[in-house]
Formats: C-alpha cells, sequence, structure tokens
C-alpha cells in the first residue's frame, strides 16, 4: 500500500471529484479567529458544505481508528497531522457528500499540505477566505470558548499561534501571490465580519440572480428552445 501522492502519481486518486469539477473555498485564519462561526453562516445563506478539517480529525480519534492516539497526541500538541491523514478524510468527505461547493476549514495548514492536495486531488480553491485577527482577541475567543477542546488551555493556544505564524501564513502568502486572498478583519463583531464575508459571496449570487431572472422571463414569453439560447449567450455574456 502507498501513500496517497503515490496514488495521485499513479493517477489512481481525485479522478471520481475532478469530475465534479467542484468549487472549493479554503477558510484560514489563526486559532480562534472564527473560522467555524463564519462558515455556520455561509452554509446558511450560501448553500455550501462545511468541512472543518480539525473536526474531521477529531471524530477520528472518537472513531477508535488506529491513527487516533498519534492524532490526538498531535491536537494536544497543536502540531499538523500528517498530511496523508487530513487528506484522506478530506477526499472521503467531499465524496461521501454528493455536493460540489466546500468550505475547508482549518486547512491546509503548511506548505506540504498544500502542494499534497493538489497533487493528490488535481484541485485548487477558488479562492482562500483569511480572516485576520490579533492574537489577544484570538486567544480571549479561545479560552472562552468552551466546548471542552483538550486544545484550549493557554499553553498549546500559545503553540498553535506559533505553528500558524512559522506553518500556515506562507500557505496564504502563497495564495496571495495568485490573487486569491479575501481578507477580512476578523476582530469585529460577528454580524459586521458576516457583512464582509457576503460581500465576497454575493456577486457568484448576482450572476445565478442574473440567470435565473433572464430564463423566467424567455419562459413566460415562450420562446423556441435555440433561440432562447441564443439569446441567454448574448444577454449573459457578463456572467
Ligand atoms: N467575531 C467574533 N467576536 C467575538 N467572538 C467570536 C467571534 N467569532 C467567533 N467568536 C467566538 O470565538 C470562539 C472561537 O470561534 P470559532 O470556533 O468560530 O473560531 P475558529 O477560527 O474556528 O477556531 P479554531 O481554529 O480553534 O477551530 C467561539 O467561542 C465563538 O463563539
Ligand atoms: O488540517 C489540519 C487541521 C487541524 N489539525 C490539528 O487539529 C488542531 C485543531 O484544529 P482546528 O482547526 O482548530 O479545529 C490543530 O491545532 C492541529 O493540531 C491539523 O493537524 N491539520
Amino acid at each position: 500500500m502507498g501513500t496517497v501522492v503515490e496514488a495521485a502519481n499513479k493517477g489512481a486518486s481525485g479522478s471520481i471529484l475532478q469530475k465534479r469539477n467542484p468549487t472549493i473555498v479554503f477558510v484560514l485564519g489563526g486559532p480562534g479567529s472564527g473560522k467555524g462561526t463564519q462558515c455556520a453562516n455561509i452554509v446558511e445563506h450560501y448553500g455550501y458544505t462545511h468541512l472543518s478539517a480539525g473536526d474531521l480529525l477529531r471524530a477520528e480519534i472518537k472513531s477508535g481508528s488506529e491513527n487516533g492516539t498519534m492524532i490526538q497526541n498531535m491536537i494536544k500538541e497543536g502540531k499538523i497531522v500528517p498530511s496523508e491523514v487530513t487528506i484522506k478524510l478530506l477526499q472521503r468527505a467531499m465524496e461521501e457528500s454528493g455536493k460540489d461547493k466546500f468550505l475547508i476549514d482549518g486547512f491546509p495548514r503548511n506548505e506540504e499540505n498544500r502542494a499534497a492536495f493538489e497533487k493528490v486531488t488535481g484541485m485548487e480553491p477558488s479562492f482562500v477566505l483569511f480572516f485576520d485577527c490579533p492574537e489577544e482577541e484570538m486567544e480571549r475567543r479561545l479560552l472562552n470558548r468552551n466546548q471542552g477542546r483538550e486544545d484550549d488551555n493557554i499553553e498549546t493556544i500559545r503553540k498553535r499561534f506559533r505553528v500558524f505564524l512559522e506553518s500556515s501564513v506562507p500557505v496564504i502568502s502563497y495564495y496571495d501571490a495568485k490573487g486569491k486572498v479575501r481578507k477580512i478583519d476578523a476582530a469585529r463583531p460577528v454580524e459586521e465580519v458576516f457583512a464582509s464575508v457576503k460581500a465576497i459571496f454575493e456577486p457568484k449570487n448576482e450572476k445565478v440572480n442574473h440567470y435565473v431572472r433572464i430564463m423566467s422571463k424567455l419562459y413566460m414569453y415562450k420562446f423556441h428552445f435555440a433561440v432562447k439560447r441564443k439569446l441567454i449567450s448574448l444577454c449573459c455574456h457578463r456572467c
């Protein structure tokens, strides 16, 4: 049995998902910046499927998998779980969902995660949503989160901040150089942050709304199908 990257090299992986040509948005930001909170809002308003890499890893521990102890130790230390493990979980969740619009929250955590994901799945994110928040605010939020997470203690939180700066910020810089980062000031109240998030997701909605409006108008006028297609292509050149 080889690694997921070896499987990708043999062309054995990524194909089912790739065929569906899914939209992928990576949601990044420091621990406690509010990624999960805002993802829930995006799911509600824009119909994305939310996949939190951290949640998938925690579920893997609970399932009693052979990797459980290793994952638990990594999380306790704020370290990054090997790409193989996280990518397999993400791929499985995407495939099993049957959906085609994903918010991948808290991944990729380092350059190796990023390169392996792109190689294994053959897919890149449409864009990266980056929640920018000062450490003091993130620390306050994590210490008040109260969800019984083993890594929400001051010692692990400090380690997670260091890993974020050293390993995850370079991933954000990589996508920034490609013009794919949408940065949000996450130090504001939840509703204000979501107003900025909406502004990023709205243009796509506009495009769909525009198409739906045209279709319903043409349906009303009972045009011949070929004429409808021509009119849509002329009218939707901006889509
Ligand atoms: N804008 C905000 N203002 C104040 N509190 C917030 C805000 N956004 C989220 N919170 C709270 O901060 C805590 C952390 O938020 P959340 O779990 O969404 O962060 P996260 O970035 O997903 O964290 P992690 O990376 O550790 O999983 C939660 O208790 C949440 O209710
Ligand atoms: O891609 C990932 C995502 C998470 N981890 C580990 O899990 C914890 C908690 O992650 P959250 O995103 O805060 O839920 C993180 O500190 C890592 O130890 C990972 O290794 N890889």
